[in-house]
């Protein structure tokens, strides 16, 4: 199995090329999905985050205020590692279990979209890497006008992040996300075609039907030693 690493900064249009990789029918594990799913009312991670955060950001039905929240984590970086460290292990786990999923399903190539992939230390289980880069005037504009922020909102939350440009330099595949949206369908043209070459061996011996086929050899060669020994 491929798991492709997809990531960028904030805004920087990762579910913009997710969506593009889910419309030619590649799955697509989004891991703000599973940190959404891990802090659902009453589960573990919701407590730990109440216990830790406070009543104040519990809205009346008893789910978490994520703008509120947001707005404590993105702005005190001792409180956004403090959540990270809260989280990190219900994400990991709710990540792990997309994958799987997968697997049982016998999908071969895979996008794990995640935005924190090198501070989670996940670009270790995946490649190729893809970075989704915008300039920094470009991200702050999308930001503010996606999420109705002010100029000092967005850059806060920009700021919260490793720098695009060092991600960048860490990827296998960059994606120029500053100019039109066909601009950026054109390079997926050539990023889909890289994703969609043929498995490694190491690859194909993690996918379902290699591990298939290691333990039909397996068997097979027990057999015969077994045979041989009579
Ligand atoms: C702070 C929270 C409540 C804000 O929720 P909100 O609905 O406003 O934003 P959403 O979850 O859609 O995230 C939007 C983007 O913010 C960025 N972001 C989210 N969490 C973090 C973080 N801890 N550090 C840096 N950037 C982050 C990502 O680029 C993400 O795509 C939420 O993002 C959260 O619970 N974050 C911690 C979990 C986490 O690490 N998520 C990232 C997935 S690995
Ligand atoms: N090439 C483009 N041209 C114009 N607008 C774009 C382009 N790419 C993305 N956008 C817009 O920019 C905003 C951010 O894009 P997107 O939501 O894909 O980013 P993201 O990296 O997934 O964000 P987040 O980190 O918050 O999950 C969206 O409003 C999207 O419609």
């Amino acid at each position: 199995m491929r798991i492709v690493g997809l990531t960028g900064g904030i805004a920087s249009g990762k579910s913009t090329v997710s969506n593009l990789f889910k419309s030619h029918g590649v799955p697509v594990v989004d891991a703000d999905l599973v940190a959404r799913d891990v802090v659902r009312k009453g589960t573990g991670g919701w407590k730990k985050v109440v216990a830790a955060f406070g009543d104040d950001i519990v809205l009346e039905n008893g789910e978490i205020d994520r703008a509120c929240l947001g707005q404590i984590v993105f702005s005190d970086s001792t409180k956004r590692q403090l959540l990270n460290r809260l989280l990190a292990p219900y994400i990991s786990f709710g990540i792990f279990w997309e994958v799987v999923k997968l697997w049982i399903k016998g999908s071969k190539v895979i996008i794990l979209d995640i935005p924190l992939l090198f501070e989670a230390k996940m670009d270790q289980c995946t490649a190729p890497i893809i970075v989704v880069w915008v300039d920094p005037e470009t991200q702050v504009t999308r930001l503010m006008a996606r999420d109705g922020l002010s100029e000092e909102q967005a850059k806060n939350k920009i700021h919260a992040q490793t720098a695009l440009d060092w991600k960048k330099t860490k990827a296998h595949i960059v994606i120029n996300n500053s100019g039109t949206l066909e601009e950026t369908k054109l390079q997926f043209q050539e990023v889909l075609n890289q994703v969609g070459r043929p498995l490694t061996w190491k690859e194909l011996a993690f996918s379902r039907e290699g591990v298939f086929w290691i333990l039909v050899s397996a068997i097979v060669g027990l057999l015969m030693v077994q045979k041989n020994l009579k």
